[in-house]
């Protein structure tokens, strides 16, 4: 069918959870957020949606690129129209950006599988419906009953073990954290939590992403006598080299890169370097499921695993549709009191109508007092 509109809306939720500067969440006092929900509609009236930060969708966005590329254009070429995406970026002055084509071919995605039906993993092709997760933790904080202290993260892994997560990955002392970041204390943290949960539950790092290539090794030296599964994001992605170092030097698995940019192609530059044993992907990171699928599909031929970054239905789709990832990251976790406990493993289970998670998700938020909030649409232009 021919896509004839491409729109974008923004509601306000709130939410308790606080970003820092690095991109990472932290709780805090509850706070109204804006999210913004972009729409493809056809012809015969189906439509897609997907969600990101307004300002990725914002009406010059839509306007110079994404209407001029998808109006008039049938729904289903999602290959070519995110390729025409893609190459448009180069001429953007860096305006259209990765995320946008993310929200783009999710919203593609949804509507496919909304016209046919279906869920999105078993369009691509259904490996599996169900999937570990590992609990992600907030980054360390300094916070009373929060992640301050290394014995706060052992108690926290205690909770998660006794929810049923057979993994978990630390994201330790960062910055705004005033003494952070301190490889001691990350190793002080890595070791108390094995020593509570034994050595049978898979341990993973995300720790402080500008580490010195020392540094780095020595966390990484300190993780291989610990048990940990792999090291992830200790030095900026931007060096390549600096990983390559690391890699070549430990026994652990260095799984990576997550920020860097550049695609499915600076994944294959890794690869290739030998910059990682994981290769990382994530909808969000490479720009949409499309890009995300080359990348686990390329990893699979060098015969390596992808860990998926990140939660989003978008995301287990990918991981519902490959063989070589392990996980789902379900996260970032806080240690709040209020946590209700499910019965059973934190399996993620890819619902049979695992679209109708999408239709869910693409109604506007629903405030706390359950009334559908006010969603304002972006007068399309023209
Ligand atoms: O909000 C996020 O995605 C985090 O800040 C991100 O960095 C974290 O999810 C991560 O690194 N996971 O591997
Ligand atoms: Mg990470």
């Amino acid at each position: 069918m021919i896509i004839t509109d491409v729109f974008a809306r923004s509601f306000r939720h709130t939410t308790r959870r606080h970003s820092d500067s690095a991109g990472h969440a932290h709780p805090g006092p509850e706070h109204e957020v804006v999210q913004g929900i972009l729409t493809i509609r056809t012809e015969d009236g189906h439509e897609g949606h997907s969600f990101a930060p307004p300002e990725v969708m914002r009406p010059h966005v839509l306007d110079k690129y994404v209407k001029k590329v998808l109006i008039g254009q049938d729904h289903r070429d999602r290959e070519r129209l995110w390729q025409d995406l893609a190459h448009w970026q180069r001429g953007s002055a860096a305006q259209l950006t990765d995320r946008t084509l993310a929200v783009v071919d999710c919203a593609l995605w949804d509507l496919a599988g909304r016209v046919l039906n279906q869920p999105v993993y078993k369009l691509i092709g259904g490996y599996r419906d169900k999937v570990l997760a590992y609990g992600s933790t907030m980054c360390g904080d300094e916070i009373e009953g929060g992640l301050a202290t290394a014995d706060d993260y052992g108690r926290f892994a205690e909770a998660l073990v006794a929810r049923g997560y057979k993994g978990i990955k630390l994201h330790t002392w960062m910055p705004p954290v005033s003494w952070a970041p301190d490889v001691k204390m990350d190793l002080k943290a890595c070791a108390a939590v094995r020593e509570a949960v034994g050595p049978d539950i898979s341990l993973m790092i995300d720790a402080f992403h500008w580490y010195s290539r020392t540094d780095a090794l020595a966390l990484g030296r300190g993780l291989e006598k610990l048990g940990f599964d792999w090291i992830e994001e200790p030095m900026d992605e931007q060096s390549m080299s600096s990983y390559q170092w690391m890699a070549d030097q430990l026994d652990i698995p260095v799984l990576g890169p997550e920020s860097a940019a550049g695609k499915h192609w600076q994944r294959a530059e890794w690869v290739k370097a030998g910059a990682c044993d994981i290769l990382r992907t994530g909808v969000n990171d490479v720009g949409g499921i499309t890009p995300a699928l080359k990348t686990m599909h390329m990893a699979e031929a060098f015969g390596m695993n992808c860990e998926v970054h990140g939660n989003t239905a978008m995301n287990l789709q990918v991981v519902a549709a490959t063989k070589n990832c392990r996980w789902y990251e379900r996260g970032l976790l806080p240690p709040v009191p209020r946590v209700r406990r499910r019965a059973g493993l934190p399996e993620i289970a890819v619902r049979p109508d695992g679209r109708r998670g999408l239709r869910a998700r693409a109604r506007p938020a629903r405030s706390r007092r359950g009334h559908r909030l006010r969603p304002h649409r972006e007068q399309p232009r023209g």
